[in-house]
């Protein structure tokens, strides 16, 4: 088929020339990217996210961020402080069970509950009465004073000092040891030999009040 030309025919060359400008506008529109550069096609959620993740978080969320943190760390101290009460608290028992520990509770429990006597008291058995002068010390089931025979005024009886131990009348029986000493005291007063009382005080007197045995 033979055709005319656009050069021929100028109708053609125009529509041809108008063709070419607009192919040309395109080419303007188009961005042409750079040699190791991409081009990446986002949304425009995406586009705020990521400049919202790109700005620097504010103060009110930083301080949260801190409190958060500090209250992890008391929790964890919390945690490690009850742990370390639970092992306190089972070496306690561990101790409570051993006769030595119970031995020391009773003892100490004893001499919480005994009621001291005090100076100037006196303190009346059937033969005597006795005049608390002060306090000796303390053992672990029982208090020991300094005792003066109080006597009548016609009385030339010498003034003489005595040791009294006590022990409370109420309490565990087993912890009661003052009638055992007595006991003993009384068996070697009755050794005729002398030789046989040397190391042992010497029983004068023994009694008993509502609170105390002595
Ligand atoms: N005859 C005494 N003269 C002076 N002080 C005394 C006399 N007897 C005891 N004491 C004092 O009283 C304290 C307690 O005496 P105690 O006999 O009760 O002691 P303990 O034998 O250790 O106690 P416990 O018999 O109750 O276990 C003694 O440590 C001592 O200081």
């Amino acid at each position: 088929m033979i055709r005319k030309t656009s050069a021929e025919d100028p109708a053609k060359q125009q529509q041809h020339l108008e063709q070419a400008k607009e192919k040309d506008k395109e080419k303007e529109k188009q961005v042409i990217p750079q040699k190791g550069a991409t081009i990446t096609c986002i949304t425009k959620e995406e586009k705020d996210k990521k400049e919202d993740s790109r700005k620097k978080p504010k103060k009110n969320e930083e301080v949260a961020k801190k409190k958060t943190l500090t209250d992890r760390k008391i929790k964890m101290f919390e945690v490690k402080g009850a742990v370390a009460n639970e092992r306190k608290k089972s070496d306690e028992k561990e101790k409570q069970k051993s006769p030595e520990g119970r031995r020391r509770r009773e003892r100490k429990k004893s001499k919480m509950r005994r009621e001291k006597l005090r100076d100037g008291m006196a303190v009346r058995s059937e033969a005597f009465s006795w005049k608390v002068i002060s306090r000796l010390g303390s053992g672990g089931f029982g208090d020991v004073y300094r005792v003066r025979k109080e006597k009548n005024k016609e009385s030339k009886e010498e003034v003489m000092d005595y040791a009294m131990k006590t022990e409370m009348v109420m309490g565990e029986k087993r912890l009661l040891r003052l009638k055992i000493e007595v006991m003993v005291l009384e068996a070697i007063r009755e050794q005729l030999k002398e030789d046989r009382r040397t190391h042992f005080v010497e029983l004068i007197d023994k009694g008993k009040t509502d609170t105390y045995k002595a």
